[in-house]
């Protein structure tokens, strides 16, 4: 039956609640307007930064919304004047926009779009302000312009990437966030040349993928720190060449790697979302030169601080948000370097899921074996 122009009422998980379990419902979700595209969510994956905003610590967290954005699926309708996409592509939504046209995609100096962000941070569509997913009436937020826990849902045609129709999708869903974040942080944010030495804090998803992308452009040395011992021998599969527990030393974790590193590391990351470890990922950088990349989220109303004198003598301090990827134009490269076996998807992969599970998908989250659950959305 044709779906085109017609509301489409389908199971989606809502979170009516900071931290109270999310529940299955049946969502109407109403045709894409100009500008916009309907997309049918086959898999989503879960990223720790739905749990951030579900647990009520984002400033921009609104309720009851569909969270997720960690997806690919087929697209169902496209709104008026969407060119680029058209009905039965293979997609990737894009919580970070590119629309080519903006300040910010013009600039060359940044993969953050300006064209939407005010909208997909208040939860509604940019046309009309106003949300395309509703329960008998009761409007319900889109969360990062992409809500992905939904079988069906409504994107800006900028929040869309096309991609290899070959791709498996129940795969490559997970090049929606977490995976090209930590490559990209090293490739396009620090830029990491051949022989440095690198700190990567935090051992998830995240931090291996720093450590992959690390490898890839040629690092010596690989460190990985993470609380949890269990995580390193899965880490060396990613490229970490050594390992570090702060719990088994006195001295600060930044002592202990400039001690280690003859002076500092070249590079550190922080992929935990902490900001003393952002501190110490800061401090443990090599004087006159050693950059640390912020690539953890920090709950609202937590701050970093460090000596100034820190960045007086020449180390930077940065961040990034999707790994400084253009997404409509660079993610659809890296499904194709995927396809190529140039990057590993599969092996992020720890738990296969169906949205029905979704609440214990996010239990599974804090267990230390867990990287990504990937959700079979109509099982
Ligand atoms: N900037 C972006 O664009 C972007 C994109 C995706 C995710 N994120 C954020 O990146 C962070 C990491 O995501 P993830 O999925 O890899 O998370 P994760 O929870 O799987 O991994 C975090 C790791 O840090 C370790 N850890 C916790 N506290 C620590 C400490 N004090 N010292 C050392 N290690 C510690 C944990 O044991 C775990 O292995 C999250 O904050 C997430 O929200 C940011
Ligand atoms: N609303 C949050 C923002 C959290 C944040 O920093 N998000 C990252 C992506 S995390 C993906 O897992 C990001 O890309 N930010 C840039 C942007 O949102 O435009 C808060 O306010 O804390
Ligand atoms: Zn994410
Ligand atoms: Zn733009």
């Amino acid at each position: 039956m044709a779906t085109q122009g017609q509301v489409i009422t389908c199971k989606a998980a809502v979170a009516w609640e900071p931290n109270k379990p999310l529940v299955i419902e049946d969502v109407q979700v109403a045709p894409p307007q100009a500008g916009e595209v309907r997309v049918k969510i086959l898999y989503t994956a879960l990223c720790h930064t739905d749990a951030y905003t579900w647990s009520g610590k984002d400033p921009e967290g609104l309720f009851p919304c569909v969270l997720g954005h960690e997806a690919a699926g087929i697209v169902e309708s496209v709104g008026e004047g969407v060119t680029h996409v058209q009905r039965g592509d293979h997609v990737i939504p894009c919580y970070q926009a590119e629309c080519g046209e903006c300040k910010f995609c013009k600039s060359g100096k940044t993969n953050l779009c300006g064209k939407v962000r005010a909208a997909t941070g208040v939860g509604v569509m940019m046309s009309d302000r106003k949300s395309r997913f509703s329960i008998n009436g009761k409007s319900i937020y889109h969360f990062m312009g992409t809500s992905t826990f939904s079988q069906y849902t409504v994107v800006h045609d900028v929040s869309v990437a096309k991609i290899d129709p070959v791709a498996p999708l129940e795969k490559v869903c997970l090049l929606g966030c977490g995976v090209p974040t930590g490559l990209g942080a090293v490739w396009n944010t620090a830029k990491v040349e051949p022989g440095s030495i690198v700190a990567v804090f935090g051992l998830g998803t995240v931090g291996l993928a720093v450590a992959e992308g690390a490898k890839a452009a040629g690092a010596s040395r690989i460190i990985g720190i993470d609380i949890d011992s269990k995580k390193f021998d899965r880490a060396k599969n990613f490229g970490a060449t050594e390992f570090i527990n702060p719990k088994e030393h006195e001295k600060p974790i930044q002592q202990v790697i400039v001690d280690l590193t003859d002076g500092g590391v070249d590079y550190s990351f922080e992929c935990i979302g902490n900001v003393s470890v952002m501190r110490a990922a800061l401090e443990c950088c090599h004087k006159g030169w050693g950059t640390s990349v912020i690539v953890g989220v920090a709950a609202s109303g937590q701050e970093i601080s460090t000596r100034p004198f820190q960045l007086v003598t020449g180390r930077v301090w940065k961040g990034t948000a999707f790994g400084g990827f253009k997404s409509r134009s660079q993610v659809p490269l890296l499904v194709d370097k995927y396809l190529k076996k140039e990057i590993k998807v599969d092996e992020y992969i720890t738990h296969n899921m169906t949205l029905t599970d979704i609440n214990k998908a996010f239990d599974l989250m804090h267990d230390g074996e867990c990287l990504r659950v990937v959700l079979d959305m109509f099982v």
